[in-house]
């Protein structure tokens, strides 16, 4: 059964089956939850070490994978004979103590396939402001490209939104959007979405495909999930967690964690749920920044720079002529060419003080005009959106 409710997307073809969009995606978060980690307050190492063998295949074929992983605050709790029902703050005490051995299973059950993690603590403003979103990207982007497989997690020490909730998976999403993934895979306890909640109702449908996230699907999570234990995320986060990355360009896939190797499984044609997205996720970055309504500056460029940035390269600040307001990297600035047209919108690279220091100067000087070995460039092309 398909569902497409409003305005149905289209989906590249071969991106139609779960088996075809994880060999389709080139960027893939993969989501591990508490009860696929922790299996009698012990790391599950052998289950760990089949999903470490499964990334290492993955990046054999070239794609790069993020973990987004929880398992903390029960590791923790296991270790500090705390109740499941402790307070808040004693959580976060246990989280403080679980993320430690969680770390040490992930590092040896990557190092079992040869893979190294390296540990990514978040909270949601990282991901919702400019600046320190652009800096947790660079330093995903940085760990992809030396090799490591990131292993992300809420910092629980100072944020409880997922923990209060009991569930990683919207942090998952936003970590598809911030290293523009184009599939996040949730790993869950069961293989899909069904029209109803499997477990109440053997008459439920599972659903393979999903194109558009309209309130009647919502609905067959929110439904089954409103009498479900307070305090698990259930279907309705996957949901939303899903919506968030569609919005991003990345597509969502919800998977069975219960097979050993559950992402060969999927690769071998298991059943799960597929949720597509209507757009690439640098499409969706673009549009995200042509709709940035609080520009906080504009950087003048010359001729030369207004002909590079239309034939798609990026802003050098050798090109930028003067810099006006005042802005912090990261901030949305206007681009305007010598007659005062504005050329476009994009992400400054650098703040306005930086900017007005190396404006003019040649690539190569910046280092040491700002201080520090930075982008290089004033705005990167993927951080540009050009008018008409
Ligand atoms: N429409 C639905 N389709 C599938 N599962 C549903 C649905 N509604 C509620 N659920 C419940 O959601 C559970 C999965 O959510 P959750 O327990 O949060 O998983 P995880 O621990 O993997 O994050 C399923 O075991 C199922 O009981
Ligand atoms: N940051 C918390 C995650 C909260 C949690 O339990 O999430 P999940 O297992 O995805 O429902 C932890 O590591 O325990």
């Amino acid at each position: 059964m398909v569902v497409s409710v409003t305005s149905p997307a289209t989906p590249l073809p071969d991106a139609a089956s779960p088996a075809a969009s994880l060999r389709a995606a080139k960027r893939i978060v993969v989501k591990v939850g508490s009860s696929l980690v922790v299996d009698q307050k012990a790391p599950a190492t052998v289950w760990l070490a089949g999903l470490a063998a499964d990334i290492a295949a993955l990046r054999a074929q070239g794609r790069q994978v993020v973990v987004v992983s929880s398992g903390a605050v029960a590791l923790g709790r296991g270790r500090l004979g705390l109740e499941r029902n402790a307070r808040l703050d004693e959580k976060q005490a246990a989280a403080a103590v679980g993320q430690s051995l969680l770390m040490q299973a992930w590092e040896a059950a990557l190092a079992s396939a040869s893979l190294t993690p390296g540990q990514v603590l978040l909270t949601r403003d990282d991901t919702e402001r400019r600046r320190r979103w652009l800096n947790g990207r660079a330093t995903l982007e940085a760990l992809l490209k030396l090799g490591v497989v990131p292993v992300v997690n809420e910092n629980d020490t100072v944020a409880t939104e997922e923990i209060r909730y009991g569930d990683n998976d919207r942090l998952a999403a936003r970590t598809a959007q911030l290293v523009r993934a184009d599939l996040l895979i949730l790993l869950s306890d069961v293989d899909g979405l069904y029209t109803a909640d499997p477990r109440r109702d053997p008459g439920a449908e599972h659903l393979p495909l999903i194109e558009s996230l309209g309130p009647e699907v919502l609905a067959m999570a929110g439904g089954a999930n409103a009498d479900a234990n307070v305090g698990t995320g259930g279907m309705a986060t996957k949901l939303e967690a899903a919506r968030i990355a569609r919005s991003a360009g990345c597509a969502t896939l919800i998977v069975s964690g219960l097979e050993a190797r559950p992402l060969s499984a999927v690769a071998a044609g298991a059943r799960a749920t597929l949720i597509t997205a209507p757009a690439t996720p640098l499409q969706a970055y673009k549009s995200w920044i042509a709709g940035s309504l609080d520009q906080a500056g504009a950087l003048t460029v010359d001729e030369g720079a207004a002909e590079a940035l239309a034939g798609g390269r990026s802003l050098l600040a050798s090109g930028v002529k003067a810099v006006e307001g005042r802005f912090d990297r990261g901030d949305a600035v206007r681009v305007v060419g010598t007659g005062g047209t504005v050329l476009g919108v994009g992400l400054a690279a650098y703040a306005a003080d930086e900017m007005e220091k190396i404006r003019g100067r040649h690539s190569g000087e910046i280092e040491d005009l700002v201080g520090y070995k930075g982008p290089g460039v004033a705005i990167h092309r993927d951080d540009l959106v050009l008018r008409g």
